[in-house]
């Protein structure tokens, strides 16, 4: 058995895994509230996984509402070394067509109703998010989407953060194509802020739908035809994770080659005598490296 154990955050349409062994449902609860769903601990080809659907099943939790603190915390305390998350996008790139995967390195967050952090009054940290995702993931993450079969695979771009529900007006389409974002999406963030803050390496892969409102030439993006699309995307996600817990079982993993365990150790900024101990039990899971002695 390898030493990686992976944590998979699921979004639309990828509401559970196939083919895992040894699984286990757990309902859990955190300091900062319940998960979207039960945790689902499984192994992979002999990895030892972890899933969690974004949106539960059913697709019960709009992107507004998803407590994002309490899914990092829960696979925090799960024990997983890396999380991936899985994702519907539109896509702003006329050679990012509905079926292509994006491995998101950059992200511009947009959204402004969500709780953000985990750290706060009585312990504040500022986390360098230059570099948003683990380098090492997002490789193996593309890797396994041109061995699943994916035609059209990007190793690299930008993932917009809208707030939603609603989708983009043109307008906004237009400018976020002008500002050269290249995919826009609904949970990303605050999801890798927190990913970050809780020293777990995260990469993501944005599986295009849509191609938004911004052509002319085909009709505007709605649910229904997102739905038709996810579904041969879903097929393909899911063998993207069957190749990468093959990858994870043949390979010891090392520490993340980006200091991602580590990233508390320049973070903090709070004395330690002006800390509030209501937030530092809360902060047990995600901040307990450094805040234990
Ligand atoms: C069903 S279309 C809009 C919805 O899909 C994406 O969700 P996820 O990122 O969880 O796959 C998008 O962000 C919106 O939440
Ligand atoms: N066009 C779009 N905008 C925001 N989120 C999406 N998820 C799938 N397609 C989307």
């Amino acid at each position: 058995m390898s030493a990686w154990k992976l944590g998979i955050i699921g979004g639309s349409g990828l509401y559970a895994l196939d083919g895992l062994e040894n699984l286990r449902e757990e309902r859990v609860t955190t300091p900062w509230g319940q998960p979207s769903a039960p945790l689902v601990h499984a192994t992979l080809k002999g990895v030892e996984l972890v899933f969690l659907s974004r949106h539960d099943l059913g697709h019960k939790i709009p992107p507004s509402d998803i407590n994002y603190r309490a899914n990092i915390d829960a696979l925090k305390r799960a024990g997983v070394t890396d999380v991936l998350s899985l994702s519907a996008c539109g896509s702003l790139r006329e050679d990012l067509p509905p079926g292509a995967f994006m491995v998101v390195d950059q992200y511009v967050d947009r959204t402004f109703a969500r709780e953000k952090s985990f750290f706060g009054t009585g312990c504040v940290a500022h986390v360098s998010m230059a570099r948003p995702v683990c380098s090492r993931l997002s490789a193996m993450a593309g890797a396994a989407a041109r061995a699943a079969g994916v035609e059209t695979v990007a190793d690299r771009g930008t993932y917009l953060a809208m707030e939603g529900p609603q989708f983009s007006t043109k307008a906004e389409s237009h400018l976020y194509r002008a500002w050269g974002m290249d995919v826009i999406g609904m949970t990303n963030m605050p999801e890798a802020k927190l990913a970050r803050e809780a020293e777990l390496p995260y990469a993501s892969v944005a599986m295009v739908t849509d191609y938004d409102c911004w052509r002319d030439d085909l009709a505007e993006v709605n649910v229904t035809d997102v739905l038709a699309i996810l579904k041969s995307n879903v097929v393909r996600a899911q063998e993207l994770v069957r190749h990468m817990t093959s990858a994870m079982a043949g390979a010891k993993r090392e520490p993340c080659p980006d200091g991602i365990e580590t990233v508390l150790d320049f973070a903090l900024i709070t004395a330690p005598e002006a800390r509030d101990p209501g937030l530092l039990a809360r902060l047990d899971a995600v901040a307990g490296r450094v805040l234990s002695n």
